[in-house]
């Protein structure tokens, strides 16, 4: 995994002695990374590059090298290079695309907006600073909504056909935080029949959403606004009526814990994405204070969350009996973290 969420690395220097060098084109061009000359193919500029991340301290070195080879090189990982790939030497232009790009991740750029892409379950989505970029583990907050997505077509094509028209959408979902439109868009595209309304108190996050459901043709059945769900009124969020789903990944971090995250987040991230105040609940219990209005009976909330959170929300739900929402399960990340919650609407306004 390229760039976790809370990585432990320490305070970091570029080193002065390889930046001077770096910063000359002619070194890189005249350079054969073994020492003798000769032409420079993708793994010479791998390992070279790869040495002098390692060198300035910057992490996962060899990966940041082999994702800046390949993406000039037009292949999304080094592994899946074709064998002329790697035996043609770069061009000189080549090679200057690797320098700069390798520059920017020098100064801590994470990978993604380095490359201006990243790859989220099937869709390759545009990344700009300083939107939040998607993590692996929200891929499975997908596969728990498409499990649910596909109980609830099940359910309704089985107890009313004749309630389905053939037009109407079967499952009208909202993501709040869209951020690059990760999980709006691949809910999209893996269910041709639902609706989608995604916000964001960002306007580069609905800018980016924008673009990315153009680049995939998904428009259509999106509803993009920009809204804050601490301060706008969620009227907004009904333009449909209300919802099958809502999902989030909201920002969630311990306030306190802010500050030991890596400085590629610090940098280049927009830090209103992570920090969730002292109890990191600050969005995620206004999310739930809005459920019921917005929720369909029965419908379902799908959160992402810090490991601590669980039992946070759960004693937190018992005391607002007021909201008619139950926690239904909890469902661990690849690391093994309790991460994601299951929520339910139980009573009908
Ligand atoms: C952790 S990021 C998740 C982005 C995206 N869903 C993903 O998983 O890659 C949280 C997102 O919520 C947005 N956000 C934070 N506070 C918000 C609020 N009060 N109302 C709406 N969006 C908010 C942030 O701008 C950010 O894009």
């Amino acid at each position: 995994m390229i760039m976790g969420l809370l990585p432990h690395w320490g305070p970091v220097r570029v080193n002065p002695i390889k930046s001077a060098a770096l910063n000359s084109h002619q070194f890189l061009l005249r350079q054969n990374f073994s020492g003798k000359p000769g032409p420079v193919t993708a793994t010479d500029l791998v390992n070279y590059w790869q040495e002098v991340f390692e060198a300035n301290r910057i992490p996962e070195a060899q990966e940041s090298s082999e994702y800046i080879v390949s993406y000039v090189l037009g292949a999304k990982t080094f592994h899946s290079l074709s064998a002329s790939s790697m035996s043609t030497p770069l061009t000189a232009e080549q090679q200057e695309q690797v320098q700069q790009l390798s520059a920017k991740r020098l100064q801590r750029m994470p990978v993604q907006y380095v490359l201006g892409e990243w790859d989220f379950q099937d869709l390759t989505l545009k990344m700009r600073p300083p939107v939040f970029i998607p993590r692996p583990e929200t891929e499975d907050l997908i596969s728990l909504v498409l499990e649910e997505a596909s109980q609830k077509n099940k359910s309704c094509v089985d107890n009313a056909v004749h309630q389905c028209p053939p037009t109407t959408p079967l499952l009208v979902i909202l993501e709040i935080g869209c951020g690059s439109g990760a999980i709006a868009l691949s809910l999209l595209s893996k269910l041709p029949q639902s609706q989608v309304i995604a916000v964001d108190k960002e306007v580069a996050a609905v800018n980016l959403t924008r673009e990315n459901a153009q680049r995939f043709q998904l428009e259509h059945r999106l509803r993009l606004f920009h809204h804050d769900v601490l301060s706008s009124s969620w009227e907004q969020l009904l333009p449909w009526g209300p919802v099958d789903i809502i999902i989030s990944n909201p920002p969630y971090v311990f306030h306190e814990d802010m500050a030991h995250l890596a400085a590629e987040i610090l940098r280049y991230e927009h830090l209103d994405a992570l920090d969730g105040g002292n109890d990191g609940m600050r969005v995620i219990k206004r999310i739930l204070e809005l459920a019921p209005y917005i929720l369909k009976n029965y419908g379902s909330v799908f959160l992402e969350v810090d490991p601590r959170h669980p039992e946070m929300v759960e004693n937190w739900l018992q005391s607002r009996p007021d909201l008619f929402l139950s926690l239904c399960a909890t469902h661990k990340d690849f690391c093994g973290k309790p991460r994601f919650l299951h929520i339910q609407k139980t009573y009908s306004r």
